[in-house]
């Protein structure tokens, strides 16, 4: 009889067809944690509205934001600068479970709360100056099930995936450097969702 371990061989295979590597790792958290996971993030996080400087002028998103890290990093995230907070002792247990999934370490967490489908984010990639060259993001779902799509800055090919409830997604090598990503609003999901992108920033004190 052969054991086959479909799940650890998944997270083997890149989504991308060039340019870059994107690993999906599927539920890492059964779902009873996840839940409790989703909870004690909406109740623990310091959110905050999203300030964005776009064409110059200042908005306010409906999606909520937070950022942790080891230090008060500052991070410049749509020209508005943000020092980081430091680690709840849910970040550093989700830090953990993910260094160990993908061999990776991370220094920090970007952390975004989604109201419904109607908040999404728009084409960008994490390509940020203070952020590691080529380095690995680790990104975990808890909440509604949503889309997320890739396309080629130069090619214009499309890749796209569902990200489940306490599952993880791992983008690294030149992903950043060739791939736009974004995740769709959608009229199909009116329940709210949580991501955490776990990064590494470098050269600051
Ligand atoms: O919510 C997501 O799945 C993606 C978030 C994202 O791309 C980011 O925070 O840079
Ligand atoms: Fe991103």
């Amino acid at each position: 009889m052969s054991l086959f371990l479909y799940d650890e061989h998944s997270a083997d295979i890149n989504w991308l067809p060039k340019d870059g590597i994107v690993n999906y790792h599927g539920k890492l958290f059964l779902e009873e944690e996840a839940n409790m996971f989703f909870e004690k993030l909406w109740n623990t996080i310091d959110w905050r509205n999203d300030e964005a400087i776009i064409f110059g002028k200042k908005i306010i998103t409906k999606r909520k934001v937070a950022w942790y890290g080891d230090r008060p990093f500052r991070y410049t995230y749509s020209k508005v600068t943000k020092e980081a907070l430091s680690w709840t002792p849910e970040l550093l247990v989700l830090k953990n479970r993910i260094e160990i999934a993908t061999g990776e370490t991370f220094n920090s967490c970007l952390l975004n709360l989604y109201h419904s489908g109607d908040e999404g984010m728009a084409w960008h990639s994490d390509d940020e100056i203070d952020l590691k060259k080529n380095g690995a993001i680790g990104s975990i779902t808890f909440g509604a099930e949503r889309k997320f799509a890739f396309k080629h800055k130069h090619s214009g090919e499309k890749v796209e995936m569902l990200l489940e409830h306490g599952s993880l997604l791992v983008m690294k090598d030149t992903t950043q450097t060739f791939w736009l990503h974004r995740l769709p609003p959608t009229k199909r999901v009116s329940k709210p969702r949580i991501n955490l992108t776990f990064r590494t920033i470098e050269n600051q004190h």
